[in-house]
Order: C-alpha cells, then sequence, then structure tokens
C-alpha cells in the first residue's frame, strides 16, 4: 500500500458557542453588580457619520449591552461635527458617575483624528483598550489595562483549543493598533515565541510556514493560501471582506479557507468565528471597568 499525505480535517473553532458562553458569564457578573450596587454598569458607544457596517456593528452593541442588564447610552453623532465637539461630548461622559465604559465606532470621518479621539476617553473607561496608556501597559506586560477586544477574543479561541501556548511560534500578519500590535504582546505574555509581519515584509509564506500559531488580520480577502501553514498548526482569522461573486455578496476572511482546513489542526471561520468574541470581549471589559470604578470608589471612601 502506498503511503497517504497524512491529512486530517482541522478542528473548526465555533467562535459563536464560545462568544455565547462569555456573554453568560457576563450576564451573572452584572446580576450580582446590580444585586449589590443598585445600579447596572454604563456604556456610552459614539457613532459618528453613516458607515453602514458602523450602523451595524454599533446596532449589535447596544442590544447585547441591554441583553445583559447594562444600560446602554448611544450617541450618534453627523459626520461633519467637529473633533472638538466630539471631545466635549467624551469629557461629559468621562464625568459621568453612571457611565463606565465608552467607545468610539471606527472608522471615523477623514478630518477627527483617531488618536486624539481616543486618547481623550478616561484610560479606565477605555473599554475598547485603545488608549494609549491601555496601549503601553499591555506592551510592557502589565495586566491592570484594558485588553483591547478583538484580541482578546482570538486568545480565548486559541486556549480553547490548546490551554498552554507557551514555547509556540506565533505568527501574526498585520500590525495594526487594535489587532496586530496588541495580539503579538499577549501572545508574548504568553510565552510564544512572536513574529509579525506587515506591508514591508519581504516573504510572510516564509514566515507562516514556521509557525505553530497563525492569526492573520490584513484585510486582505483569501490571502492565506493551503500551502503557507504547517500541517498542525492553529489559525485564527480575523479578517472580514465582503465580497461580489456572481451568487451575490459573500463574506470572507483573510485565509482560504478550504485550502487551509485540511493543513491546519483547528481553524476559526469566517463568519462566525473572531467577529462574535469582539462584542463578547466588549461586554466583559465594560463589566470589568465598572467593578473596578466601584472597587476605586469604595477603597476611597471614609471609614
Ligand atoms: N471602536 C471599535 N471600532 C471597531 C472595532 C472595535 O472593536 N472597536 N472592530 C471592528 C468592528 N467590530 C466592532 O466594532 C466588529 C466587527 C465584526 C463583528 C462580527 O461579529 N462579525 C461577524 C460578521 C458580521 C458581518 O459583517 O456580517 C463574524 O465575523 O461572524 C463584530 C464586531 C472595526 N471597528
Ligand atoms: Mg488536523
Amino acid at each position: 500500500m502506498s503511503a497517504q499525505p497524512s491529512i486530517h480535517p482541522a478542528q473548526v473553532i465555533a467562535g459563536k458557542v464560545h462568544a455565547a458562553h462569555l456573554t453568560d458569564t457576563t450576564r451573572a457578573g452584572v446580576a450580582r453588580f446590580v444585586e449589590t450596587h443598585g445600579f447596572p454598569p454604563g456604556l456610552a458607544v459614539i457613532q459618528v457619520g453613516e458607515n453602514p457596517a458602523s450602523t451595524i456593528y454599533v446596532r449589535n452593541k447596544v442590544r447585547k449591552t441591554e441583553a445583559v442588564g447594562m444600560r446602554s447610552v448611544a450617541h450618534h453623532l453627523p459626520a461633519s461635527i467637529s473633533q472638538a465637539a466630539l471631545l466635549d461630548i467624551i469629557a461629559r461622559l468621562n464625568a459621568d458617575p453612571s457611565v463606565h465604559g465608552i467607545l468610539v465606532q471606527l472608522p471615523l470621518p477623514a478630518h477627527i483624528s483617531r488618536d486624539a479621539v481616543l486618547d481623550a476617553i478616561a484610560p479606565e473607561k477605555d473599554v475598547d483598550g485603545f488608549h494609549v496608556a491601555n496601549a503601553g501597559k499591555l506592551a510592557v506586560g502589565r495586566r491592570d489595562g484594558l485588553i483591547p477586544c478583538t484580541p482578546m477574543g482570538c486568545l480565548i479561541l486559541l486556549k480553547s483549543v490548546r490551554k498552554n501556548l507557551a514555547g509556540l511560534h506565533a505568527v501574526v500578519i498585520g500590525a495594526s493598533n487594535i489587532v496586530g500590535r496588541p495580539m503579538a504582546s499577549l501572545l508574548l505574555a504568553e510565552g510564544c515565541t512572536v513574529v509579525v509581519t506587515h506591508l514591508k515584509t519581504r516573504n510572510v509564506a516564509e514566515e507562516t510556514r514556521r509557525a505553530d500559531i497563525v492569526v492573520v488580520a490584513a484585510g486582505h480577502a483569501g490571502l492565506v493560501r493551503g500551502d503557507w501553514i504547517r500541517p498542525g498548526a492553529l489559525v485564527i482569522d480575523v479578517g472580514i471582506s465582503r465580497i461580489e461573486t456572481p451568487q451575490g455578496t459573500r463574506i470572507a476572511g483573510d485565509v482560504a479557507f478550504d485550502e487551509v482546513a485540511p493543513h491546519a489542526g483547528a481553524i476559526t471561520p469566517v463568519p462566525g468565528g473572531v467577529g462574535p468574541m469582539t462584542i463578547a470581549c466588549l461586554l466583559h471589559n465594560t463589566l470589568r471597568a465598572a467593578q473596578s470604578a466601584q472597587a476605586g470608589k469604595q477603597k476611597g471612601s471614609p471609614p
């Protein structure tokens, strides 16, 4: 009998199921919070302009925030709003004790500085984890900051298939502040050897072929091909692109799923993989921010 190549279909990681579990845990935590303090955690969501994808994500965030028993405050602002007026709204939310989390949906219109807006959010209310203070804490290995939701979701999914990631070789494709860089910091904190590839990397496939873990956040549909992946590797696909096909629009990830799945040990699908974890982690961060705010008050209150 001739030897057959050892091809085992990958475990498909059900992000939706993991997101539902995390959301259940948050819902229970919110109930305990309300019982203890007599009011719910509050999340303010700011959307600027009419980006259709943002409208869907914001609507989902509001719905899911309320579904776990938290209070949601939505601000939908015109695309023409000035940066100063937006900063003013953020300042008011920073000062509002009933608001524990604040997020500004990205992308922002071109006339507004993303960094100026994100850094205006009080770091302890920055439930996206994008403020430079939270990014800095993560980068230096501190655990007391708020962690960006998508990379946190990726890590939870990775650990659902392999508890101990120490010593593994991880390759992150994409160096954005929202996914790639914080993902690299989280993997480093888990004990991985981490390579971050980006637009200027000469041969990305050469890097991924060595990897036990590949996290792809490139925004380039189907970038990662079957022969980029070493047998048994864990593959996390953060990409979401809308592709026009003769059958209509379809959502595609950055990984050519049908080619990669036969080689991978485990792989996330798109849709239904990382995406649902992003909002579940946002709710988790909001509860955590509310708990920290209350603990801070108790510490600071007179005996
Ligand atoms: N302030 C922020 N802005 C943006 C973030 C963010 O975390 N904070 N991330 C993305 C958008 N995003 C949440 O805001 C987000 C993207 C995708 C999903 C999701 O569940 N995707 C589904 C597919 C849904 C579809 O498009 O049809 C999936 O992958 O299964 C949730 C949240 C950019 N902006
Ligand atoms: Mg396999």
